[in-house]
This record gives structure tokens, C-alpha cells and sequence, in this order.
């Protein structure tokens, strides 16, 4: 699992090791890893060392202090180094380093005012920008001058025939580096070189999406940051997806192996069910039980013939995909099948129209599946104020509302995917490619998910009793399955959700086999 830690406990698990170590050991250690980085990057262009311009964008902390500190290594190195200084005062021992290293230092900053066509004319000399205004000692926002230094080098970016390459330290400066938000202008990066441990703002969107590649360098804090406070943001990689994958056993059989009920799919909207089908079936359900109206299910049955349509006891459900809930029928099937699932404690996966059919408080086993517009939908219903964009710019201050609002485990749907409960880390997922954006694609996910509940129903729910996360790792587990057979489906091309779905058996096999 790739955990985050908040500035907070970043800075709380430095403090002893600061206090223990000469001054700067961390810092230089941390810049050496970054001269690495730019080096590296700079072969794989294919760009000879000498010759080679790096502009470090220097700010008043230690951040600045990592980049001064990695210059003086690359000068050393036959790079030519320039250092814009953009604040008034900077980290002073790695300027002197820098400087007796050769680095060409150019101090832009006049009280309020910096000189950005001086910034620009150095930005124009280099292949390679080292942002390094802020890391995690960042407040807000960038705060003039800095945004419009951003902003200028930003369009200077886009307006250059040969687009430099941008190497962030810690994080791309002007995030929310706790949150992911973006509360001002930031430099989109290639790769960020973060510090100890990612940041939640670098697993997060909207500002993930600005991070580029993530290195992260051990700076022996592990140990100390395992035993502070626990992440605030996670990803679950392709080996944590297979330890949760119910994996059958010689003693299993079809019931052990998990039932699934799904109430999806309508006359109007026959296809979400036969998708839903297609991608639990996919994902090994045990068995699959369709409770609906005869279009979909003739067209379930011809389609997956294992099929069996009409109600028995199930081990958790999937709810809600194509169905609208204004069609009084499709309703009370939803609302039946949840009220069941309620008084028999089972899990629930809740998706499309079954979002507008929920209870006021809901129990943790019950995950919701919305997207943007949805999740906004949700929170509407509970008396927030809340459209799709604001929940697009600030997903995780809108997952976590809809969780405090429910009670429920809530999967927010998009580019990246977040999935947070009552307890632990919101789980952050980008497994999959813009090619998933299409019309039935989550129906896929609705029916992986179920699966996977169905799978793993005994133990939710003696997690569930303990206070733990299972149902949003299993909801992020999904989240990277599909994210996967997306990437498979697609090859790079288009794929509906048909083939997305037909991907999936192909996905957990590798992730089971352990392929990376
Ligand atoms: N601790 C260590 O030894 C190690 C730390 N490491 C490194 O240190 C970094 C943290 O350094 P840090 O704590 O000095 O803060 P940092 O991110 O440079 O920002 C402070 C500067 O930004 C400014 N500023 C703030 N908000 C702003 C805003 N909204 N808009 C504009 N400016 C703003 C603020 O100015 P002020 O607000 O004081 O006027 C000040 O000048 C960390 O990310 C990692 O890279 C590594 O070397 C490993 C060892
Ligand atoms: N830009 C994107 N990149 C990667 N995945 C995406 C992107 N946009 C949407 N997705 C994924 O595609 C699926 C779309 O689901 P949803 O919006 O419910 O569609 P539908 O209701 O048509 O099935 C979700 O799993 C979502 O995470
Ligand atoms: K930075």
C-alpha cells in the first residue's frame, strides 16, 4: 500500500532526527536523491550532461534549501545551474554551497516585487525547471508574487517549441498538500521528488493530476512515521488488490464462494444489468441472482446462460445501475432488496438510481457508488448546497461529507477514484484511462464490486463490528480491477464496456499470478 502522510506528521517524525543529525545532513541527503532524478531524466532525452541548463525556482524555505543543495551537486556535475531566487531570503548555507559550486544565482526578488522577465529569460536558457518555491511548510495558495511567477512560467511553458522538462521538490508548490486541492496557479510537473513518504496531495485530484511521476526518496523516517499517526490518504497497489481477492479454496462451493443479488437494469435501460452481470461474473461471483423485469432479464440469460434469475438468499447485493428512481416498480424492487440487506446485515453496493432511494443514515456495510453529479445529487438530498464542479474541485471535502451524511462507504467515480468510510484513509485509485469514460462503464464497476462483496461477506462483516476499513479497500480493490481491465480493454484505443468487462477475468488472473 502506498501510504500518505499529512505535513503535520511529515514534519513530527523529522523533528527527532533533525535534533540528532549535523545540520542539513537531511537536506543534502534529499538533494542528492533529486540531482539524481534530473539526471536520470535528462539520459532518458537523451540530452548530454555538459551543456545541460537547469533552472532551479528557489523559494524562502527548505525547499528552496533541496533545490540549492541539488544544484551545487549538478554544477559539480558540468551542468550549468541557474538559481532564481524568489524570495527575499533564502535557505543562507545551501546558497553558499551553490554558489562555491558554480551555480549561477540571480537574485530576482525586490521586496513585493519580483522581476519575472528576468524569471522568464532564464526560464528560455533552460531544458530543465526545478520548482521549488514551497513544499510542505506552504499555507494556502501561492501568495503574490509567486502565483504570477507560476502563471507567466506556465503560458512560457506552453508557448515553448521544446516544453521543459518540470521536476517538482516534495510537491508541485502551490497545492493543497493535505487535501489535493488547487487553491491557485501551480506548475504542472514531470516527476515530484517527495520527500520520506508521498503526500495526500500527490495521491489526491484535482492536484494529482499535476504531479507527474512520483519518486519518493527514504529518508530513514519510515520507522518514526509507521508509529505517528496513521495516513491520511492511501493507494492500494496490484500485490494489496491480490491479497484481498477471494481466491476459491478445494473446499469451496458455488454458495461459500459468495451470491450476489442484483436489482439493475429496467426496460428502458435493459444493458446496465446485462454490464453489472457481465463484470461480477467476470470478477468470480459465486453465483449471480437477477431480480428484474423480463427485457433485461431474456437478455441476461442469453448472454450469461449461469445466470438465476428470481430471488433466493444471497450473500450481499448490487443495487441500482439503470434504473430510474422515478419508475415505481424498479423503486420498490431497489428499496425491497435494501430494506432485506438492512435487517439481514449484509454488504450492499449502491449505484445510479439506487443513490436517490437510500434511507437517511445507512450502515458502513452499505457502499455507494456515485459520480460527481451523483455524490452532488446525495449531498443536495441532505441539505448541502453542493453542484457537480465544487464537488470536481474539492472531491475529498465532498466524499467525506457524504460519509459523515450517510453513515455509508462512499466510492466517488472519476479519473481517480477516491473511497473513504467512517474509518481509515480515503483510498485514492488510478488504475484506469480516460478510454472508461464511456456509457455503461460503471455498471462494470457495480458488478465487480458486488462480487467482491459477495466474496468477502463474512469477513466485512466482522470488520465492520471491529471499526475497520475492509469495505473500502474492497471498494478500491474493485476500483483498480477495473481501472485495469480499462487499460487492457482499451490498448491504448477505444473500448465500450462490453469489452472493458470481458477484461476483467484476464486482470485478476494476472493479479493473483502476482504480475506487477
Ligand atoms: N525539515 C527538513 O530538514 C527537511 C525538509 N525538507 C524540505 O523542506 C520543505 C519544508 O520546508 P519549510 O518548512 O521550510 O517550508 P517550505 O515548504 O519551503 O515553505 C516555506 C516558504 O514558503 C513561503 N510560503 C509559505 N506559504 C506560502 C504561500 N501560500 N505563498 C507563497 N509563499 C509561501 C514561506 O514564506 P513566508 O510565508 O514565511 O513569508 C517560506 O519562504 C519540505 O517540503 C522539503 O522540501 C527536506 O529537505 C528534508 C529535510
Ligand atoms: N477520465 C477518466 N479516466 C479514467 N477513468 C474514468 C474517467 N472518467 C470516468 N472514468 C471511470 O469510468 C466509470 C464511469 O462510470 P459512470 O459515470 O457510472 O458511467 P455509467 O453510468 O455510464 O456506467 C467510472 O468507473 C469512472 O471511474
Ligand atoms: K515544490
Amino acid at each position: 500500500m502506498i501510504r500518505a502522510y499529512p505535513a503535520a506528521a511529515i514534519q513530527a517524525a523529522e523533528e527527532p532526527v533533525l535534533a540528532a543529525t549535523p545540520a542539513d545532513a537531511l537536506m543534502v541527503q534529499a538533494a542528492g536523491a533529486l540531482a539524481t532524478t534530473v539526471l536520470r531524466e535528462l539520459r532518458a532525452l537523451g540530452a548530454r550532461r555538459p551543456g545541460s541548463v537547469v533552472l532551479l525556482l528557489v523559494g524562502g524555505g527548505n525547499n528552496g534549501g533541496d533545490a540549492l543543495y541539488a544544484g551545487a551537486r549538478l554544477a559539480r556535475r558540468g551542468l550549468v545551474v541557474l538559481a532564481a531566487l524568489c524570495a527575499g531570503t533564502v535557505h543562507e548555507r545551501a546558497l553558499a554551497t551553490a554558489r562555491s559550486a558554480g551555480v549561477e544565482v540571480h537574485p530576482l526578488r525586490s521586496g513585493a516585487e519580483l522581476d519575472v522577465l528576468a524569471l522568464l529569460t532564464l526560464a528560455r536558457r533552460a531544458g530543465v525547471w526545478v520548482d521549488a518555491l514551497t513544499g510542505i511548510g506552504a499555507a494556502g495558495g501561492l501568495r503574490e508574487p509567486l502565483a504570477g511567477a507560476v502563471r507567466a512560467l506556465d503560458d512560457e511553458r506552453l508557448a515553448s517549441p521544446d516544453e521543459p522538462l518540470v521536476v517538482a521538490v516534495d510537491v508541485p508548490s502551490g497545492i493543497g498538500v493535505d487535501d489535493g486541492a488547487l487553491p491557485g496557479p501551480v506548475l504542472p510537473a514531470h516527476v515530484t521528488v517527495t520527500m520520506s513518504a508521498p503526500k495526500p496531495g500527490l495521491l489526491l485530484p484535482p492536484a494529482a493530476a499535476l504531479a507527474g511521476r512520483i519518486e519518493v526518496v527514504d529518508l530513514g523516517l519510515d520507522a518514526a512515521l509507521a508509529a505517528g499517526a496513521p495516513e491520511t490518504a492511501a493507494r492500494l497497489t496490484a500485490a494489496d488488490a491480490a491479497d484481498l481477492w477471494p481466491v476459491p479454496g478445494a473446499a469451496d462451493h458455488k454458495y461459500t464462494r459468495g451470491v450476489l443479488g442484483l436489482v439493475a437494469g429496467s426496460a428502458r435501460y435493459p444493458g446496465a444489468a446485462v454490464l453489472a452481470t457481465s463484470g461480477a461474473l467476470g470478477a468470480g461471483v459465486g453465483m449471480l441472482r437477477y431480480l428484474g423485469p423480463p427485457e433485461p432479464a431474456a437478455l441476461i440469460t442469453a448472454r450469461h446462460p449461469e445466470t438465476v434469475p428470481g430471488p433466493g438468499r444471497v450473500q450481499a447485493w448490487a443495487l441500482g445501475s439503470g434504473i430510474d428512481p422515478a419508475a415505481a416498480d424498479r423503486a420498490a424492487a431497489v428499496r425491497e432488496a435494501l430494506a432485506q440487506a438492512l435487517a439481514e446485515d449484509l454488504p450492499v453496493v449502491a449505484d445510479a438510481g439506487a443513490l436517490a432511494l437510500l434511507p437517511e443514515r445507512l450502515p458502513a456495510t452499505t457502499l455507494l457508488t456515485p459520480h460527481a453529479g451523483e455524490l452532488a445529487a446525495l449531498l443536495r438530498s441532505r441539505g448541502h448546497d453542493v453542484d457537480r464542479a465544487q464537488v470536481e474541485a474539492e472531491p475529498l471535502r465532498h466524499l467525506r461529507a457524504a460519509v459523515d451524511a450517510t453513515g455509508a462507504t462512499v466510492l466517488l467515480k472519476g479519473a481517480t477514484t477516491l473511497v473513504a468510510g467512517p474509518h481509515g484513509p480515503v483510498h485514492a485509485q488510478a488504475d484506469g484511462t480516460p478510454w472508461l469514460a464511456t456509457a455503461g462503464s460503471g455498471d462494470v464497476l457495480t458488478g465487480i464490486t458486488g462480487a467482491l462483496l459477495a466474496g468477502c461477506a463474512a469477513e466485512l462483516r466482522s470488520d465492520t463490528r471491529r471499526g475497520g476499513d475492509l469495505l473500502a479497500r474492497l471498494g478500491a480493490t474493485a476500483a483498480l480491477v477495473h481501472g485495469r481491465a480499462g487499460v487492457r480493454a482499451s490498448g491504448g484505443g477505444p473500448a465500450g464496456a462490453t469489452d472493458v468487462a470481458r477484461a476483467v477475468p484476464g486482470v485478476v488472473r494476472e493479479l493473483i499470478e502476482g504480475e506487477p
